[in-house]
């Protein structure tokens, strides 16, 4: 490819040598060529054209361009350098692999990843079954409602209920293990006081909770409240009085001072004792309904209608195309201006780099430290794991008590829809988040075979 370059005008264009006939296209004006590309036209003589030595018969036909629109030092060819670079090679490179990222190869990796993740938690529920068998027969413990402290700082407790698919992952032992440790984790002083909520209402047993009974309070119905209990319209109205009758009994028996609510697929991560203190430290938790500790990973990009999102997006690319700007006028022999376009530009190029490489993935730096992590307005979906500052577990209840749900209008949106209609009432979410959800069976919803991680 060959550019032409006459006095102050670029001629752009391909010129195949060998094939002359392609001088009659009309070629469209391209990128700049760099000044050391271009080749100069010689000027006619007689009826020939010369170009670099070879005769051309017929004057091409190019269209022509200014040399200041098109040169590769032009801040708008290093923009689109820039972009193509990025969006089409490096983010490709590196994100492809990333679940969620929007450059994630979902035919390639999807079923791969989420095999090995279902793999994964089967191993962790039969190493948490051995642990908890191995515990059982050599352990006897006092009765757990003797040993328990009466008005703890926190309570966790798990709402468990017997799963039908799924149930050789042994959530609840899962998570009930890594409680432990984390528990441990906190020193002489427990950091907590954990009580099992079972649920069960069938015929069955609930073969974990039994398990579990002499290391943890185990509550349970009577016999005739279980009986009652399963005479609800359906399954998402059941569910939300368990948790109800969950919230309330918690605080008969202990009057904890915080609350926090975990489902029984709800894994703590390593950080979730230091986090939720540091949240309940924090002024807001004392005027707040709840804390969301959880939202879907597959939920938290930008673009989501969530308006404090779009702010924080929109700060991002500010933030980093000043620090970006001041580093390249400052430290490298670019002459770079703080020009609005130029600002401007690298404010969306950030921007665009953070969403398509996934919010998720930023959001995961704040774990540094509990100090880090973000509080924002609460988030609609899901409740695997609730902060209920104070006594609002017990408001909770009561309001959650006067609602009705159905499919569609689950205890989360119930939840969601109180803390904002409700005057005076505030709800939060915190991220990134402090559990891991590992239910890949649903026990209120079908299931898609075999479960896949989106
Ligand atoms: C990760 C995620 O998005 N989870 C949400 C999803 O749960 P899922 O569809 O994932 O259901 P799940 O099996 O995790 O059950 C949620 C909770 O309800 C309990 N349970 C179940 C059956 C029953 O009759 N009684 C009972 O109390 C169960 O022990 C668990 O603690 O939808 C629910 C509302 O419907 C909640 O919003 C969950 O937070």
């Amino acid at each position: 490819m060959w550019f032409i370059r006459v006095a102050d005008r670029v001629l752009v264009g391909p010129v195949h040598l060998d094939a002359f006939d392609a001088f009659h296209e009309d070629p469209p004006c391209a990128l700049a060529p760099s000044e050391g590309l271009l080749f100069y036209l010689l000027v006619p003589s007689s009826r020939h054209w010369v170009l670099n030595g070879h005769i051309l018969t017929q004057m091409p036909r190019w269209r022509t361009c200014t040399s200041k629109q098109f040169h590769w030092t032009s801040p708008i060819a290093q923009g689109l350098l820039l972009c193509i670079l990025t969006f089409g090679v490096i983010l490709p490179i590196c994100c492809h692999r990333l679940l969620y990222s929007y450059y994630f190869l979902k035919t390639v990796y999807l079923d791969s990843l989420s095999d090995a993740a279902l793999q994964e938690s089967y191993d962790r529920g039969q190493e948490a079954l051995r642990f908890w068998e191995a515990a059982a027969s050599t352990k006897s413990l006092k009765d757990p409602l003797e040993t328990i402290a009466k008005k703890p700082d926190l309570l966790v407790t798990i709402v468990t209920t017997r799963r039908g698919e799924g149930r050789d992952y042994h959530y609840l032992l899962q998570v009930a293990q890594q409680l432990q440790s984390l528990l441990k984790a906190c020193g002489d002083k427990p950091c907590a006081e954990v009580m099992l909520c079972d649920v069960e209402s069938g015929h069955a047993l609930n073969e974990d909770a039994l398990l579990l009974e002499k290391q943890f309070l185990v509550v349970r119905r009577s016999p005739d409240e279980r009986w009652q209990s399963r005479d609800v319209a359906n399954i998402f109205e059941k569910e939300k009085r368990d948790y109800v009758y969950c919230l309330r009994k918690g605080w008969d028996l202990m009057k904890p001072k915080n609350v926090v609510v975990l489902e029984d697929d709800a894994y703590p991560l390593t950080d979730f004792f230091p986090a939720v203190k540091n949240l309940l430290s924090r002024r807001f938790a004392l005027d707040t309904l709840y804390i969301k500790l959880y939202h879907p990973e597959r939920l938290q990009r930008y673009w989501n209608p969530e308006p404090y999102r779009i702010l924080e997006w929109i700060g991002l690319g500010l933030f980093w195309a000043t620090i970006i700007l001041l580093f390249l006028s400052h430290y490298t022999p670019l002459s770079f201006t703080f020009s609005p376009p130029h600002f401007l530009f690298l404010a969306l190029y950030v921007m665009a780099v953070a969403e398509l490489a996934g919010r998720h993935y930023l959001l995961e730096i704040r774990r540094v430290s509990p100090q880090l992590y973000a509080v924002c307005p609460a988030t609609e979906c899901c409740t695997p794991a609730m902060l209920y500052p104070g006594n609002a577990s017990i408001r909770v209840a009561e309001y959650l008590d006067q609602a009705a749900c159905a499919q569609g209008n689950a205890k989360d949106m119930v939840l969601y829809k109180i803390a904002r209609s409700r005057p005076g009432e505030k709800a939060h979410s915190v991220e990134p988040n402090l559990i891991k959800h590992i239910g890949a069976y649903s026990s209120v919803r079908t299931n898609h075979v075999p479960p896949r991680l989106i």
